[in-house]
């Protein structure tokens, strides 16, 4: 298997950079006519599957939403990462782990092994226990054609107490930036983008550029994985603003604006080409 970033960037080019959540809500559960039940989150995830695979640059499947139901959710969950392998689309794990290294090499035996069931393309990880606690995720995932994305900044109003603060001079998040540059030094130096990818927000442009990082974030060769479009209200003109020199690296994620287009597989399809069509502009 070609490395991870290398399969990333030809998914992007091909598709446009879009990566479309299956984030199976209790809510959208309701609106789309589905029960509360393990066969509800399978028809409504089996669905989204057919909808996107084949038509997007990735699929980010948000483990939270199967694991609510237990064994038989993450049997789900399993079904869709098979669904997505036979289809040829990466596959995101979205389950953001994060532990003492020990530990954390079992979660990347879990989820960036050959043989583990639950085996996506790539993870996103919690750097919050000390960059260094991911290493056993980003060796395997180097050794197996995946990928990790790394959280930096995110979407979400309250990370910025952690994420902004400041530590030997270098902010937290810039910590996390430089980081990720080393262990993707050899794609810095090929110009291509590497295997361990920054989740940096589509919100927090104006972070990006009060703390002054668009041009580390260009130099990383990290692709960006940037959730907040759609429904949290973050615009493509947000992140080309913001984003500067970085924007042709970003991977705009969305979910629930895409879902609540559904069932109808021909009206999620065409939610999901409306993104790709605005996240053009990104690639200018
Ligand atoms: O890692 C993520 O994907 C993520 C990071 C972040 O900073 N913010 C964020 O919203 N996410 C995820 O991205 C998705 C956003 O969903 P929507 O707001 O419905 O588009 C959810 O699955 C979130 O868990």
């Amino acid at each position: 298997m070609s490395p991870f970033g290398i399969r990333l960037g030809a998914a992007m080019s091909h598709q446009g950079p879009v990566c479309v959540g299956i984030d199976p809500h209790r809510a959208l559960l309701e609106a789309w006519g589905l029960p509360d039940t393990v066969e509800g989150l399978r028809r409504f995830s089996l669905t989204a599957l057919e909808a996107f695979a084949g038509h997007a640059a990735a699929v980010k499947p948000q483990s939270a939403f199967f694991e609510r139901f237990g064994s038989a959710g993450v049997a789900v969950l399993e079904e869709v990462l098979a669904g997505l392998r036979e289809a040829g689309t990466v596959s995101l794990l979205d389950v953001k782990r994060g532990d003492i290294g020990s530990t954390m090499g079992a979660y990347a035996e879990a989820y960036l092994s050959d043989g583990s069931p639950l085996r996506a393309d790539a993870v996103t990880v919690s750097p919050y226990l000390g960059f260094g606690s991911l290493d056993p995720a980003l060796e395997l995932a180097r050794s197996t054609g995946r990928g990790v994305f790394v959280l930096a900044m995110t979407s979400n109003p309250e990370g910025a107490g952690v994420q902004h603060a400041t530590w030997h001079d270098t902010t937290v998040a810039g910590e996390v930036i430089a980081r990720t540059t080393r262990a993707n030094a050899a794609a810095v130096d090929a110009g291509v983008l590497g295997d361990v990818g920054l989740v940096v927000g589509a919100t927090v442009g104006g972070d990006i550029a009060e703390l002054g990082l668009a041009d580390d974030l260009a130099a990383s060769a990290a692709p960006l994985l940037a959730p907040g479009f759609g429904a949290q209200g973050a615009t493509v003109a947000d992140v080309t603003r913001g984003f500067g020199a970085a924007a042709g690296q970003v991977l705009l994620a969305t979910s629930r604006a895409v879902l609540q287009q559904g069932p109808d597989i021909r009206s999620l399809r065409v939610a999901l080409r409306q993104a790709q069509d605005e996240a053009a502009a990104l690639r200018g």
